[in-house]
């Protein structure tokens, strides 16, 4: 095989079409589009999933990879960006990378493998590059998938990529707005539980009771206005997955039931003795620092290490900004489908110089009020400048607010240390009854 591959390359121009045939045949055996490269980026071979994916190769001159798949003049790793094929032929091992190809559908993710073939000096002769299209991200206008093309996005899809077929528990950890939730479905729906359900709890802010039945459900009786028998939610995500959105905010003292749901797979309903069993696929989210919680003992280190298998950040939108553009478009069709309106290239300037505490969320709320203050179908920089006078005129506000709100502590505090902490006293004092103390207190 290797004389034939070597005196193939010399002989290319020549009967380089029924080489390749042989070739093909040999890559048809991928269920996956694959093509053959040599080490100097040209493409010899393509099989039948490829030219049905990504259309037949031109045989009638040299087809480069970089120029077919990138549209580049230049192989990617002399234009800036990450390259498998060089990768392979340092490392000398399967590489594995995510990039953005032209295809006959536009740009599109696509995750490549790259698996060089060695003659029997060792000599890299040929890579085998298998090319799998990802669905679950766009970088371009899609309808509900993650839109974005920057370097900061296109890692967070390969980590996607990467994690949704197998089972490894993840934790997405990333500020609010960013996506959390959209990255939750993106590897539901990536993985082999895709056609179960994805079912979401969101942890802030429950109580005990609350927690436990939600999560295990509760049977008749189990406690006063449990006047029916209720499927937890760790039910029905049995066979799909279970995404446990602000992780962080469980009380410590539920942390324990959720670690032992966690390691055994098993659960009791509130109120029942039986026991169950429910296979699910845990995704968790958090913005705060869990690590930091566990060092000061507010998460247990247990749990921590059980939800923590695969960690992935989530980016801002301040360190993704060269997606502005693009998610800008994306969402005001979201929003507004008619594909009436427009943004002019003043007014992204402006959002890229925002800076977006509230992330895609924010930048989704700016252009909801954006099209309610458009008086044409443009928006433009006086539109979106506008859109930023509330936020400011907002934060400004709840500022003052807060202020107001401390001092009135800080006021009440004083009054009760003057009147050696009769409340009912300095409620009198104050002017307000004594049971607006208490809760002003709380
Ligand atoms: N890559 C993306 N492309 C398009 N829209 C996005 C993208 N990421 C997030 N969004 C949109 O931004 C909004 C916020 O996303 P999401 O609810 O997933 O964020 P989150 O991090 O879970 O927020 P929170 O921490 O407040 O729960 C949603 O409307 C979502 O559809």
């Amino acid at each position: 095989m290797t004389i034939m591959l070597t005196k193939m390359e010399s002989v290319m121009q020549i009967n380089l079409n029924d080489i390749n045939n042989d070739f093909a045949t040999m890559l048809n055996a991928y269920d996956c589009p694959a093509i053959l490269v040599t080490p100097k980026y040209q493409i010899l071979a393509s099989n039948q999933r490829y030219i049905e994916n990504f259309g037949a190769i031109d045989q009638g001159q040299p087809a480069y990879c970089y120029k077919v798949s990138h549209n580049n003049e230049v192989p990617c790793d002399q234009a800036g960006e990450a390259c498998p094929l060089y990768a392979a032929s340092i490392s000398r091992r399967k590489e594995r990378v995510l990039h953005i190809h032209h295809s006959p559908r536009g740009k599109e993710h696509v995750d490549i493998e790259i698996l060089p073939i060695l003659d029997d000096k060792g000599e890299i002769k040929f890579f085998v590059e298998l090319l799998k299209s990802v669905t679950l991200a766009k970088p371009k206008i899609g309808n509900n998938e993650m839109v974005g093309a920057s370097p900061a996005f296109n890692q967070l899809v390969e980590n996607i990529t990467r994690v949704a077929p197998t089972e490894a528990s993840v934790l997405l950890v990333g500020d609010t707005g960013t996506g959390k939730e959209i990255a939750a479905s993106a590897i539901h729906l990536a993985s082999h539980r895709k056609t179960q359900p994805m079912v979401i709890l969101e942890c802030s802010g429950l109580t005990e009771t609350l927690f436990e039945s939600e999560l295990f459900g509760h049977i008749k009786g189990a406690f006063t206005g449990a006047t029916y028998n209720k499927h937890g939610l760790v039910e029905v995500a049995n066979g799909g997955t279970l995404f446990l959105d602000e992780i962080g905010d469980v009380p410590y003292e539920l942390q324990i039931k959720l670690l032992r749901l966690i390691e055994t797979g098993t659960y009791r309903s509130v109120g029942s003795r039986e026991t169950k069993r429910s296979d699910f696929r845990l995704i968790c989210a958090t913005h705060q620092d869990i690590f930091s919680m566990v060092e000061r003992g507010e998460f247990r280190r247990d749990l921590y290490y059980r939800i923590n298998v695969f960690p992935i950040h989530i980016p801002s939108l301040n360190n993704r900004k060269d997606d502005i553009a693009l998610l800008t478009t994306a969402i005001l069709q979201r929003i507004d489908d008619s594909g009436r309106y427009s943004v002019t290239d003043s007014a992204i300037s402006l959002l890229k110089n925002h800076d977006f505490k509230g992330n895609i969320r924010e930048l989704r709320n700016i252009l909801s009020r954006a099209l309610v203050l458009a008086n044409t179908q443009i928006i433009d920089e006086n539109v979106i400048k506008s859109c930023l006078e509330i936020d400011r005129k907002i934060e400004n506000n709840s500022k003052y607010m807060i202020d107001l709100k401390s001092n009135e502590q800080r006021y009440l505090q004083r009054l009760l240390e003057c009147v050696n902490g009769d409340k009912d006293k300095a409620a009198a004092l104050a002017g307000i009854s004594t049971r607006s103390l208490y809760r002003k207190l709380q």
